[in-house]
């Protein structure tokens, strides 16, 4: 257990380490804020790409969006950003997430699922991840992955920092329900080697290869890593 922000023993020291001290009753509330918090934010996010709404409703809308903005900051966190949080019982939450984080409605969200051979996640990525006309960003595709590779491994005990993400996109992917995967393939050391793809109902549309590598302040401290990782 990571006793503050920062302090990973040894003498290492890393951000975004928060012990908390939460009950589940608490924490259970906290993540029914949270979702429904998020999936409000998302539909605002994807109502203002395709908003074709006169003046006076974005002038309407506007006026809401700064009066939600100032309620949520009526108090915030102590630090710049959520980072991993760890409760009482052990368990992690990462919800400020890119791609998982429950309190972050820039997240798809991914919810991932593993068995003993795979990570996987089925979602939407929508108006809000387009790259070319109706298709979706690139750079959206090697985050997913970085994510869902990143994940496997760590589940199955050989987690790491992302050394290399290497990606081949066979074709595009059109926005949409789409499914992503990843398993780690073999471990060397400290590295770790994934594999992975995204794939919509008519096939794999992109295919990756990770390196994901213990780095040098976790080999130093415990061997521990926990800089993405979390349960919830
Ligand atoms: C739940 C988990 C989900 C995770 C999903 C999200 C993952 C992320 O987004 S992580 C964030 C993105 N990645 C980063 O910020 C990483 C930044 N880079 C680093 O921290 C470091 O460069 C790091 C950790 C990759 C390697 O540093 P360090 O531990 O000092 O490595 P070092 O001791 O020099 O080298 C160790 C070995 O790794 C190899 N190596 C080093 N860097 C890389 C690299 N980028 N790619 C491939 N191999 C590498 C070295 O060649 C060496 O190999 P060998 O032992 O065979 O000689």
């Amino acid at each position: 257990m990571v006793a503050a922000d920062g302090d990973r023993g040894a003498g290492v020291t890393v951000r975004g380490y928060f012990n908390e001290d939460l009950s589940p009753a608490e924490l259970e509330h906290r993540t029914r804020v949270a979702d429904d918090l998020t999936a409000d934010v998302r539909r605002l996010v994807s109502a203002t790409v395709l908003t074709d709404t006169d003046d006076d409703s974005v002038a309407e809308a506007r006026r809401h969006i700064a009066a939600a903005t100032a309620a949520l900051q009526r108090r915030t966190l102590d630090s710049d950003h959520f980072g991993i949080r760890y409760n009482s019982d052990g368990s992690r939450r990462h919800w400020g997430n890119a791609m998982v984080g429950r309190r972050n409605p820039i997240a798809p969200p991914m919810v991932l699922h593993h068995d003993a051979e795979r990570t996987w996640a089925e979602f939407e990525l929508g108006a809000q991840y387009e790259g070319p006309g109706g298709l979706v960003h690139g750079g959206v595709l090697a985050c997913v992955l970085d994510q869902v590779l990143g994940s496997a491994a760590e589940h199955a005990g050989a987690p790491g920092m992302t050394g290399t993400l290497t990606i081949r996109y066979r074709r595009a992917t059109p926005l949409g329900p789409v499914r992503a995967e990843g398993r780690l393939d073999r471990v060397e050391g400290i590295k770790s080697y994934a594999t992975g793809s995204v794939s919509t109902a008519d096939g794999v549309t992109v295919e990756a290869e990770g390196v994901f590598i213990l780095p040098r302040w976790a080999r130093a401290a415990d061997g521990d890593i926990r800089t993405a990782g979390g349960d919830a």
